[in-house]
């Protein structure tokens, strides 16, 4: 027993030293308080879930989670750390959602992958999440009315964008409805105990373009093998009867029971991947939106930047351009841009009519919450 767990017989709240026993009393206490008032909470959920039943409205709304997260940060709550805060709340409303209608999310990879953190990261535990093989089927699933969301990766802050996302905006109808950002750190697992036993890894592309830096200075005479995943990686190591090794994340290494060999062998300490999250509506206005569009310019001398000007000029800030080949013609190219603002704002909706007047496609891929990350960089 840890002196911590001995009682605490001597000492009483009235010896002046706050004895332990009545202290944890008062936690005791507190904690009855906390379940009473979550049980309060899911009563009123459920009701809320009733009452959206009988009138056929949605009962996920993202905008009203996010503002529910918004008043959270409003608040002083020291001493207790904001983002556990958050993440507590993120749990309660998604069990809170489990009791009006299961939510399901289809998210790529195998279990355990990024996106399917990013996945819990978004929606909290207490939804259905679906494994898909492939970015098409994530959105296939979502167009089939099989999952309300998919969650896919769009952008790594090492490695750029994911095309075949990209690519997959272009041809769906459905909308993105928010974003995830989520801290990337590879860790080398393997069953071999020593580095210098390894004799292969497996890594998806991505990853072992993560950490070049790494593998060239630690395992600069090993192979690499390429796997479509991160956690096949992992299979892969555990099946190979040599010392293999996988680059996969942390949570895989628990889920796989594989040991960590090193920790944060990713080349970039910050790096980063965003992941969308699409459905096949628009979320409502939040206190910071932004929106996302696809355009393509007539093919002409200072076309595109005449398209920059218009937004300036409509005091519509621009937070990303990226461009694609558009596939239907040599060097043509479609681009895609983000805007800050909610396509319901005055300003957007009246550069959205501009836009659709001057480019021969104008597509709105949603408008959605900006993602924590950036809320909080400014
Ligand atoms: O306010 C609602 O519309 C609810 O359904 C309640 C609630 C919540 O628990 O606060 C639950 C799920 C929704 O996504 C948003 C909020």
């Amino acid at each position: 027993m840890s002196s911590i767990d001995q009682p605490d017989k001597g000492k009483s709240p009235s010896d002046g030293s706050g004895g332990i026993a009545h202290l944890r009393q008062k936690i005791d206490a507190i904690d009855l308080q906390i379940v009473s008032l979550l049980q309060d909470r899911a009563r009123v959920a459920h009701e809320v879930g009733l009452y959206k039943k009988e009138r056929g409205l949605p009962f996920h709304v993202i905008s009203r989670e996010q503002e529910i997260f918004d008043r959270l940060d409003r608040i002083d709550i020291a001493p207790f750390p904001r983002p556990v805060l958050k993440h507590i709340f993120r749990e309660i409303l998604s069990a809170c959602l489990s009791l009006e209608e299961p939510l399901v999310v289809a998210y790529l990879g195998p279990p355990a992958s990024y996106t399917h953190q990013a996945t819990l990261k978004f929606f909290g535990t207490s939804t259905r999440h679906l494994s898909m093989s492939t970015v098409r089927e994530v959105f296939l699933c979502v167009e089939r009315k099989e999952a309300a969301y998919g969650v896919v990766p769009i952008e790594n802050s090492t490695e750029g964008m994911v095309n075949y996302t990209l690519d997959t905006l272009v041809e769906t109808d459905l909308k993105i409805n928010g974003e995830v950002v989520l801290p990337i750190h590879h860790c080398l697992l393997s069953r071999g105990e020593d580095i210098r036993q390894i004799t292969k890894v497996f890594a998806h592309p991505q990853s072992l373009a993560q950490c070049r830096g790494f593998l060239s200075n630690h395992l600069p005479h090993v192979p690499t093998i390429e796997t479509t995943s991160n956690t096949r990686a992992v299979e892969l190591a555990l099946q190979d009867e040599t010392h293999a090794a996988a680059i996969a994340g942390e949570m895989a290494a628990e889920v796989y029971n594989i040991p960590v060999l090193r920790r944060h062998i990713e080349d970039q300490p910050d790096n980063q991947t965003r992941f969308l999250v699409i459905g096949d509506g628009v979320p409502g206005p939040t206190s910071r939106d932004q929106t996302s569009i696809m355009v393509s310019v007539i093919d002409r001398v200072g076309a595109l930047s005449s398209i920059l000007q218009i937004i300036a000029s409509h005091q519509v800030n621009l937070t990303r351009l990226e461009s694609r080949p558009s596939k239907k013609k040599a060097w043509d190219y479609i681009f895609f841009m983000d805007l800050a603002g909610h396509q319901k704002d005055p300003a957007i909706q009246t550069l959205l009519g501009k836009l659709q007047d001057l480019c021969p496609y104008v597509k709105i891929l949603g408008s959605y919450p900006v993602s924590e990350e950036k809320r909080k960089s400014g």
